[in-house]
Order: C-alpha cells, then structure tokens, then sequence
C-alpha cells in the first residue's frame, strides 16, 4: 500500500532532523527515513565522539605537562583506553535518545528505520513500505573513502567509525591523510600512548592552507612525537604477520613504515550510489555528489539535496545552515542562498586551527592586494599565562576597501576567538572596524584587535 505524505526526508543527519521539526510545525505531514542511527555521522561516528576523545587526551597531555604548572602528579599518566571510549559512546547515546524523544514529539511526522530507494521522482521505498511526496528532501551524508590503493584489500584497515571501536591503544598507528581526520586522531592516539606515523601524499599537512600553517601544524605534532611523511606519493599496503607494512616512497627517510594498525582518513564519499537516483533522474557529479542550485533543489522540481551529499559543505554546521535556507525559502517566503555562507571551520588538534573566509594566498590568487596583520602565540598574554604558546593568529584584509577576507587563529582558544572576525565578516566589516573594537582582557581574541591596527601590505 501507498502512503501519502506532504514531505519525505531521507537522513537523519544534521539537517533531516530539525528539518522535519519545522516542516512538521508548519503543519505539513512528514515521512522521516533513517537506515541506521538518529544523529548520523556527526552523533555517531563524527564530531561527537571525536571532540570527546581530543579532550580526554588534552586531559593526558596536561596531566603530562603538570610540573610546568607547578602541579605534582605522582607516578605515570596512564589510560583507561575502555573509560576513554565508554564516555563517548555515552554523549553519542544520549544525543541519540534525545533525538528520538524530539522527533517522537513532533506532529505529523513519522519515523521510519530501513533503506530508503527511489521507485520514481517522486516515490520511495523502504522496506514494505512505498512513500510518495511532492516535496522530497535528501540528506543522507557521506562515509569513509576507500581508495583502490595498492594492496588495501589485503590488510586490514580502520575508518573513522571503526577506529572508534578498538578495544585497546594500537602499538603503532600508521594513519594514511595528513587532514582534519588524520591529524585529529593522529595527534589523540599519540597522546594515548601510540607510536604515531602520519602519511600524507601532498608536499605538506593540510593542503588546502596557508604554507606558514601546514608548517606549524607539522612542528607542534611534531614535537610530540608523531613522524610525519609527506610526499608519499606511492603508498601500497602488505601485510606482515600481525602488522602491516605501508610502503610510502617519501623523498626522504625510509621508503616503508612497519604499523600494528593503518587508519585511512583520505577524504568522504557520498552515500548517493544505492539510492535510486538515476530513477528518479537526479543528477550527481562525477564524484557521487548530488549537484544542487544555490538553494539546494536539484534538477528534478520537488527535490532538494542538503549536508554532505550536496558537495556544497562538509561540515555540521553547513549542513545545518543547509536545513535553514531550505526551510526558511519554503516556509517564510525568504531567498537564502549557500554562496551567502562565509566557509568557516576549525581543526581540532590541539592547539585548535580556527578559520574563516580566504587564505593569505587564496586571497591573493583571487587578485586582491592583501594587508596582513600577523602575531605569535607567544606574543598572547592570555596564551603565556596557560602555558600554551604554539601556534600564531593572523588576519587577511583587502588593501583597497578594508574589508575583512578571511583570518586564522591556529592556537590556544582559536576554535572560539575566531568567531570574532566571522561575525565582522557577517555585516561586510573592515579591519579597522575591528581595529576600534574593545576586547576582554585577558583573552586571546583581545589580540584581534591590535592584529587588524598592526596590518601591513603582504
Ligand atoms: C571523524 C569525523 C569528525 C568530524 N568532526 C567534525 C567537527 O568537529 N565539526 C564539524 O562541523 N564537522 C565534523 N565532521 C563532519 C560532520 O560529521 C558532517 O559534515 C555532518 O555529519 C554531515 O551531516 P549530514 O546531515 O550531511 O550527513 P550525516 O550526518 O552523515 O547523516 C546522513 C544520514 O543519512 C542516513 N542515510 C544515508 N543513506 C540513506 C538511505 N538510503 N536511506 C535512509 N537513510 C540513509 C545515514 O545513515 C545518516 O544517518 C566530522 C566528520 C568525521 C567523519
Ligand atoms: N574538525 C572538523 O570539522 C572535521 C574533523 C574531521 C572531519 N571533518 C570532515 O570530514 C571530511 C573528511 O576529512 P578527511 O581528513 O578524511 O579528508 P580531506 O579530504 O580533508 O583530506 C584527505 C587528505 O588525504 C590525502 N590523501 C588523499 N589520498 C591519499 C593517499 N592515497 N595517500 C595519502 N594521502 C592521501 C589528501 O591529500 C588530503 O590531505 C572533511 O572534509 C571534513 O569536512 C571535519
């Protein structure tokens, strides 16, 4: 039998959900269709239990350092690897049953667990059940890239979501990605006590930055005892007993990296090829990703494509702003467009990499003349007295009209403070507006502040 509904959304990742909330709120009847688990990969397997594990091994870390502090510890740190993981599977639960009590509360909306498949545009299947809607809303994120590398199907590796399952600290982790996923559990399984090699086959960590940011990236983990390898540009797998031998080919140091454990972390691939779409006649990119308009509907009328799977954002928080200019364009009559978004981010090792708008050479590269107003983290008040120096703050201006481009605070706090120069940046603000702005003492965005003053031509 068929059932009708005003609205299908498939995912109930981090747009379906509050999706479905102001859909269902509006009066609409809603069919909301998840495979697996409420929250996705953000709850799941993402941002959640990651962000727990970085502060337990902040927590080792600091232990760690607690005579710099004037504080004694007796005896060595140690980790309760099952504590560890208890305590993010616990904030990943509970994140879970408070989604379901919420969706279970909304009017009109029912929830349905199984695979969701187009039979046409506009009907679904999942399970027993066929589903039809004029209005239907895809959400259904990405998963771990696995890569036809040589010698991967020979070996056993981790992801992101099974990593998070071990049931002890690795001897040697070798990770493979030198980005946000490799360098955060790079850096936390070093802190748990892992020998920790990262390989990455770029000329240096985090690619996509500044030059003068992969660098101090690289020194501060570094500094901790993780080797880095970049430039490996032939990586192939073997297995050696229990271990696994990762040939690397880096221009320098040896050509292979022996690890009792290999983490993949090469980038995201969208979960769009089981979902019907070539029935339904939406169209992807060549990569999987669902191509969407600024407003994120899709070729075929009535459908819309928001998070991960639009290619658009890989974020939670543009998937969320996804959910927002949908819903706020379909219910309030408003034009929200994602090319309104200012791309901001933060990489949480520690210290954080906090982000927004362009880099120093993206800027460039876009044909502006740039001011940069540039400080050390050791130059920070704030950051001397916490003992957490490492790292710099620099912000990126336009040297015609003044406006704020882009800016970076890789140091202690920088995940926070750079909120100061997004919401600048939200109202088209200038350096000098920012140059003009009391800040709290003591605090690292104080500094923000005295940056945007100190400016020059770069
Ligand atoms: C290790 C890791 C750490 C991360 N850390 C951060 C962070 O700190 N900050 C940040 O902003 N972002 C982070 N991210 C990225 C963030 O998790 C994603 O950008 C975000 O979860 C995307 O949300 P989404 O709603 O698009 O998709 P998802 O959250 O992936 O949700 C999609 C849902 O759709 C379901 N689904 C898929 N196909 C179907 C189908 N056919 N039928 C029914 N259901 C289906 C899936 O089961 C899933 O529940 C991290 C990602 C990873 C992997
Ligand atoms: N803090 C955060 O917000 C956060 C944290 C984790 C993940 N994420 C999201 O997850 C997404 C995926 O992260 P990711 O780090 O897996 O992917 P990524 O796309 O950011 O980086 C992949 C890295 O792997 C390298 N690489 C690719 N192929 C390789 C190969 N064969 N051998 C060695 N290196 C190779 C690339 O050069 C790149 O440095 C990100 O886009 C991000 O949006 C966000």
């Amino acid at each position: 039998m068929t059932r009708r509904f005003d609205a299908i959304i498939v995912g109930a990742g981090q747009a379906g959900s509050p999706l479905a909330g102001r859909l269902s709120a509006a009066g609409m009847s809603v069919a909301l269709i998840e495979r697996h688990l409420l929250g996705g990969t953000c709850v799941n397997t993402g941002c959640k239990p990651t962000k727990t594990w970085v502060a337990s091994a902040y927590a080792a870390h600091m232990a760690r350092r607690a005579a710099d502090f004037g504080v004694t510890i007796g005896g060595e740190i140690g980790i309760d690897f099952a504590k560890v993981r208890a305590r993010a599977e616990k904030i990943s639960a509970d994140s879970r049953a408070s989604l379901r009590q919420w969706i279970g509360g909304m009017a009109n909306c029912t929830l349905f667990f199984g695979h969701a498949r187009f039979e046409s545009p506009h009907r679904v299947r999942v399970g027993d059940a066929v589903l039809e809607a004029e209005r239907i809303f895809l959400n259904v994120g990405g998963r771990a890239l696995v890569p036809d590398m040589p010698g991967v199907d020979a070996v056993p590796f981790l992801t992101n979501s099974t990593i998070l399952k071990l049931g002890a600290v690795p001897r040697h982790l070798v990770v493979v990605g030198g980005s946000y996923i490799g360098l955060e559990f790079g850096q936390m399984f070093r802190r748990f006590g892992a020998e920790v090699t990262i390989v990455e086959k770029g000329p240096r960590l985090i690619g996509r930055e500044d030059p003068d940011i992969s660098d101090a990236v690289r020194d501060i983990l570094e500094d901790e005892g993780i080797a880095v390898r970049t430039g490996a540009e032939c990586i192939r797998f073997a297995a050696q007993g229990e271990d696994v031998l990762v040939g690397v080919d880096c221009r320098e140091g040896s050509p292979e990296v022996l690890g009792s454990h290999v983490l993949l972390a090469v980038g995201r691939t969208p979960n769009t090829d089981d979902l019907g779409l070539e029935t339904a006649g939406v169209k992807t990119d060549a990569r999987g990703y669902i191509q969407v308009d600024d407003r994120l509907r899709t070729n075929v009328d009535g459908i819309w494509a928001l998070g991960d799977c639009n290619g658009r954002g890989a974020f939670t928080h543009t998937a969320y702003n996804d959910f927002e200019i949908v819903a706020d364009n379909l219910l309030d009559g408003a034009d929200r467009k994602v090319s309104d978004r200012i791309p901001a981010y933060a990489l949480y090792i520690d210290p954080p990499l906090g982000r927004v708008g362009m880099g120093e050479s993206e800027a460039k590269a876009a044909g502006h003349a740039i001011e940069l107003g540039k400080r050390p983290m050791r130059r920070v008040g704030r950051a001397v007295e916490k003992n957490e120096t490492q790292g710099f703050m620099k912000l990126v201006s336009d040297a015609d009209s003044g406006r704020i481009l882009g800016g970076a605070i890789l140091g202690t706090g920088g995940d926070e403070a750079i909120h100061g120069v997004l919401d600048l940046m939200a109202k088209q603000g200038t350096a000098q507006d920012l140059a003009h702005a009391v800040h709290i003492h003591p605090t690292v965005a104080e500094l923000l502040p005295t940056i945007a003053g100190e400016r020059k031509p770069a």
